[in-house]
Formats: structure tokens, C-alpha cells, sequence
């Protein structure tokens, strides 16, 4: 199995290019079954989650060509051969779900596996199977399936979600494109990649007001056409290596970094001392003194400091000046980082939802795995920093949404490579 090796100590200085979001192409992906021509995403990630959905979405019969190397996928879903999703596909990626909403609202029917629960959290969809009864989905749960149908098609109604959910804000606006009437979804998520997926929707011909904000009103429209549309940069992998010279010392250039896109992220390194500067081409970020600054940080839905990026903050915390008090409010479960940060030395306690770190002056390699994506980088980064080597088993999940991580860094000075390990 592939491990990830770290000799700790180099400074970082380069320029690392930031891909296309996972959390973008995943959902603009499933956008494909609702029309009957051709979408083409340019900018996407070359990652292990993309090859499911592509998966799930040849499965149903969706015609998807990776071109430039994975960098372009044309897909085309003219002919659907079925309307379910596979458990097989489905317990791989929670995003699975988001074929739902599609396939509901182009011809009526879809059955599609439940996720079940993942490492960070439960992860309920509930809110998913309730947006689209309130567009007048018919919806059963059996054998461990949704079976959903919409006989007469889905009709335009008012969603009110009782927190904010990405993907279940995803599910409905993709099915109120093709509703009958005006549906409006209120306490939406606000995320970039629903600003994304609307704008890719839009550009399909959708009618779609409100989109980065907490209300979406949709007109629905009698059909799709076919797009070709770019995906919006990878904000949770630019915040990942923004943080790099944080840990290491040095200077680091993220080419295709934006501002707007981590804003809260950004506020919180300025308060534990590391400078981000805009440039022609992105960011530029390094860290002011020897050691970074204790700061606390509470994680909520867009624009506030992502969930995606707390596991990698709290790595950073463990070697800051002081203490930090890291509390985690979108997923019941994320902190399994903690366990293996301690074996490097850190001094964390978890208690329920909140993290309270004491941080050290430097970490020590070890051997370490990881349960999540996230949880993989913030080792991986810890390991950067930390005396001797660092080897983060269970790649895999790191695969899921680093393209090329190794590379990226090792272009920069780190010493970095992937092993194989018997
Ligand atoms: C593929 C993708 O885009 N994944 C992202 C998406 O996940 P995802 O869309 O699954 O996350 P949600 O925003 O839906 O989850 C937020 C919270 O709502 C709860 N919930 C959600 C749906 C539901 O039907 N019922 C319910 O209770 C969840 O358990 C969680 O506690 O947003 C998360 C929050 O920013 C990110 O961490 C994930 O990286
Ligand atoms: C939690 C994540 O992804 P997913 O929702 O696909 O599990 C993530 O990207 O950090």
C-alpha cells in the first residue's frame, strides 16, 4: 500500500498551482443529467473521487471522456440506461447523493443506495429527501434505497432548511431547474461551489437569482442545453498549502489563490502572524517571525472558517506560541487528527466538539494514519514541520483530493515521496 514519507526541516519557497474544486466537480458533474447535450468541465481535478463519479455516472449511462489528461471532462448524457445508483458506487463517496435531484427532475423517477454514515460524522440526508419532497417528490426508503418518483414531474416550491446543508442545497436547486414554477430555497448554503454549480446552470440555460446568498429563487425552464464551463479554484486546497510556510518558514506562491474564496481563513493567519499578499497570479503567503501565534477558531457554513481546513489549522496551532481553542460546529466527529498529532508530540484535548491545544515548540516524526482527507494533509503538514521523518500511512484518502501533493510540495524544497510499503 502507498505511504507518504516526510523528512522534516526544509524551508519552502516555489510557486505550487491550485486545481479545480473537488467539491465543484462533483456536484457539476450529476448537472449533466439534466440535459439531453453535451457538458464539457474544464479545470477539473485529477483525483480518485472524480474517477467515482465518473463511475456512478457511466453506470447510468452518462457517455464521460477525460481529456488533456483528466484536466477536461466531456460528458454527455443523451441516453440513460438506468436510474439507479448502485450501493457499490454509492458507499465509496457521500456525494453520490447528488444524482438524486437530477434524475428526479428529468424523468420522474431515481433510486439511489443511502450513503450511511462516514469517520467525520453521521451525515444524515434528510434535508436532501425533504428539499425535494417539498418540489412534490414521492419518496420511499427501502432496502437500504431511496426509490423517488415524481409522476406528473416536480413542481416549484418553497424549501425551508432547517441548517445549512451544501449538498441538500446542491440536490434541490439542480431539481428546481427543471420544476414547474418558482421554487425558492431559503437559509441556503453560500458556499463558492453552489455559486459555481448555479453559474454552470445558468449557462445550461437555467434561471437562477440569489446564488451566494441565503435565499435562491429558481424559475423553472422546460429544458437544459448543453455548457462548457470552468471549474471554480480549489479553495480548500489553496488554504491546505497556504498554511505550508506557515509550518515551515519561507515564501510560498499559490498560482490561481483568490482572496474572496478564504476570506475568514485569511483573518485567522493574519491573527497568528503569517502575511498574505495578493499577486498577478494568486497569493503569496509567508509566515512573519520564527513561530506562529495561538489564535481560537470556530468552524461554520461559508463565509465562515471551513471545516475542510480545521484539521490542517490545528497542526499548525500544535507548534504556536500559547494556547488555541479549536471548536468544531459542522460535523459531530472531526477531530481524529488529534490522536495522531500527539503521537508527533502535540498537546491537544478533545472534549466533545472542542479542541484545546497547548502548543510546542517543535513536533517529532512519526509513523501516523489518518481516517479522513483532511485529517491525511494536516500530517502531512504537521510532518513538514517536525524533527526527523514522518510516514502517513492510508493514502488513499489523501487521493481523494490532493492531485500530485508530493510533487507540489517537493517543487518547493520540501522532501516529500510516496513509498510503497509491503
Ligand atoms: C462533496 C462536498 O461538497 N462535500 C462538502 C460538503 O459536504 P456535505 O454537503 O455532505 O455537508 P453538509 O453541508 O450537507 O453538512 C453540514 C451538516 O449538516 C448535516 N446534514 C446534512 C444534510 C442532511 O440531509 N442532514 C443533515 O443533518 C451534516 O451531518 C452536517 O453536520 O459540505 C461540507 C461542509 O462544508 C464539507 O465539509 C464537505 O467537504
Ligand atoms: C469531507 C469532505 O468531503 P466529502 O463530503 O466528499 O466526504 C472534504 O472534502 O473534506
Amino acid at each position: 500500500m502507498d505511504a507518504i514519507l516526510i523528512k522534516g526541516g526544509a524551508e519552502l519557497r516555489g510557486r505550487i498551482p491550485i486545481a479545480g474544486a473537488k467539491n465543484a466537480c462533483l456536484t457539476l458533474m450529476p448537472a449533466t443529467l439534466l440535459s439531453e447535450e453535451p457538458l464539457t468541465l474544464t479545470n477539473a481535478p485529477r483525483l480518485s473521487d472524480i474517477k467515482t463519479m465518473t463511475q456512478l455516472l457511466q453506470s447510468l449511462g452518462t457517455e464521460v471522456t477525460a481529456l488533456q489528461g483528466g484536466k477536461v471532462l466531456a460528458l454527455s448524457s443523451h441516453d440513460m440506461t438506468s436510474h439507479t445508483a448502485d450501493y457499490d458506487i454509492v458507499r465509496k463517496m457521500r456525494a453520490s447523493i447528488l444524482v438524486l435531484g437530477p434524475m428526479l427532475a428529468r424523468d420522474g423517477q431515481a433510486v439511489v443506495s443511502l450513503p450511511g454514515g462516514c469517520a467525520i460524522g453521521a451525515r444524515p440526508v434528510d434535508l436532501h429527501l425533504k428539499g425535494l419532497e417539498a418540489l412534490g417528490a414521492e419518496l420511499e426508503l427501502r432496502d437500504g434505497y431511496v426509490h423517488a418518483k415524481a409522476p406528473g414531474g416536480l413542481k416549484g416550491g418553497t424549501v425551508d432548511f432547517p441548517l445549512v446543508s451544501v449538498g441538500a442545497t446542491e440536490n434541490v436547486l439542480m431539481a428546481a431547474t427543471l420544476a414547474k414554477g418558482t421554487t425558492v430555497i431559503n437559509n441556503a448554503a453560500r458556499e463558492p461551489e453552489i455559486v459555481d454549480l448555479a453559474d454552470c446552470l445558468r449557462r445550461m440555460g437555467a434561471q437562477i437569482e440569489g446564488d451566494g446568498t441565503s435565499t435562491i429563487t429558481v424559475q423553472g425552464v422546460d429544458r437544459l442545453s448543453g455548457a462548457t464551463h470552468p471549474v471554480v479554484t480549489d479553495r480548500i486546497e489553496l488554504g491546505t498549502y497556504m498554511l505550508a510556510p506557515a509550518f515551515t518558514g519561507g515564501e510560498v506562491e499559490l498560482l490561481g489563490g483568490r482572496l474572496d474564496l478564504v476570506e475568514a481563513f485569511v483573518e485567522k493567519l493574519d491573527a497568528a502572524g503569517i502575511d498574505v499578499t495578493e499577486t498577478d497570479e494568486g497569493l503569496k503567503v509567508r509566515r512573519r517571525g520564527d513561530r506562529v501565534q495561538a489564535v481560537d477558531v470556530t468552524t461554520e457554513p461559508f463565509p465562515g472558517f471551513p471545516t475542510d481546513l480545521q484539521a490542517q489549522m490545528m497542526a499548525l496551532l500544535c507548534t504556536a506560541e500559547g494556547t488555541s481553542r479549536l471548536e468544531e460546529k459542522i460535523f459531530e466527529n472531526r477531530f481524529m487528527h488529534a490522536p495522531e498529532l500527539q503521537r508527533m508530540g502535540a498537546h491537544i484535548e478533545v472534549h466533545g466538539g472542542t479542541a484545546v491545544v497547548h502548543g510546542v515548540e517543535r513536533l517529532r516524526g512519526a509513523p501516523v494514519m489518518a481516517t479522513d482527507l483532511r485529517a491525511s494533509v494536516s500530517l502531512i503538514l504537521a510532518g513538514l514541520a517536525a524533527e526527523g521523518e514522518t510516514v502517513v500511512r492510508r493514502v488513499y484518502h489523501l487521493d481523494r483530493g490532493y492531485e500530485k501533493l508530493e510533487e507540489k510540495l517537493a517543487a518547493c524544497g520540501a522532501q516529500v515521496e510516496r513509498i510503497r510499503e509491503s
